[in-house]
């Protein structure tokens, strides 16, 4: 009898420099949860995979590239396609470890928008519709990466991340997005002082995880 083949993976440096698979972890269709475009149904695809190493990340499943199966870009788009929602999400993991252009021009042909959750940790790749720059202390952005920002959203884990988070702020485009986002397991904690804050500094807008609310992916 034929032995079951394990499915091929590859550490982080070991994914194909061309872009022409990478290492999924999952896929799934939901509604975006966070940021400008909360509340639009979107097909997540998460790629393994991250160095920057976030003590509060809520997927540190993701880190390790080697646990995630090298998959074809093509068959990626391909069940991306099968949804009513014409928006992808790439996230991860860190995606901008990968190069992402063969991904989203293959996404965008098919008439689909293309989205990135990112770090900006490394310097971006891949066609975009819309960039979420979402910095950490942990690894700073490249700076490359700021002009490119739709939004940027910071989590607010303690007090001292409003500063920070202007710091960041001034290194965006006038058009980008601010969005201040709690730090999950501090949401209820840090509500009243990020409210507080916005409301006497309304450049910004709080955004929420709603998908952790609503109980869904
Ligand atoms: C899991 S990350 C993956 C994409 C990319 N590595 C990044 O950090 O932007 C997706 C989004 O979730 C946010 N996030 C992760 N853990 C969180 C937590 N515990 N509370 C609130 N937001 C969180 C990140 O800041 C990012 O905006
Ligand atoms: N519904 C939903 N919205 C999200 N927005 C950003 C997410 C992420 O993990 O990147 C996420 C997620 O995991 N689920
Ligand atoms: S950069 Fe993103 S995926 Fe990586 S540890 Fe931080 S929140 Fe998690
Ligand atoms: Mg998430």
């Amino acid at each position: 009898m034929d032995s079951i083949k394990p499915l091929k993976t590859a550490s982080i440096h070991q994914v194909p420099k061309d872009g022409s698979s990478l290492p999924l972890m999952e896929a799934f269709y939901t509604i975006q949860g966070e940021g400008a475009n909360t509340g639009c149904a979107a097909y997540f695809i998460r790629l393994g995979g991250c160095d920057v190493g976030c003590h509060w990340c809520d997927v540190k499943e993701s880190w390790d590239a080697e646990l995630h199966p090298l998959t074809q870009v093509e068959e990626i788009v391909r069940t991306a396609e099968q949804f009513p929602g014409k928006a992808v999400v790439v996230t991860g993991g860190e995606p901008l470890l990968y190069n992402l252009n063969p991904l989203t021009s293959l996404l965008q042909e098919q008439g689909i928008q293309t989205f990135i959750e990112t770090s900006g940790a490394y310097p971006l790749s891949g066609y975009w519709d819309w960039v979420c720059l979402s910095p950490k202390k942990f690894k700073a952005p490249d700076a490359s990466v700021y002009p490119f920002a739709d939004e940027l959203k910071v989590i607010i884990f303690n007090k001292s991340d409003f500063a920070w988070a202007e710091e960041h702020a001034a290194k965006v485009g006038l058009k980008t997005r601010l969005y201040l986002q709690p730090e999950w397991s501090k949401a209820e904690q840090l509500m009243p002082q990020i409210v507080d804050y916005v409301k006497n500094n309304p450049k910004w807008r709080v955004s929420l995880q709603t998908h952790k609310y609503m109980d869904i992916p």
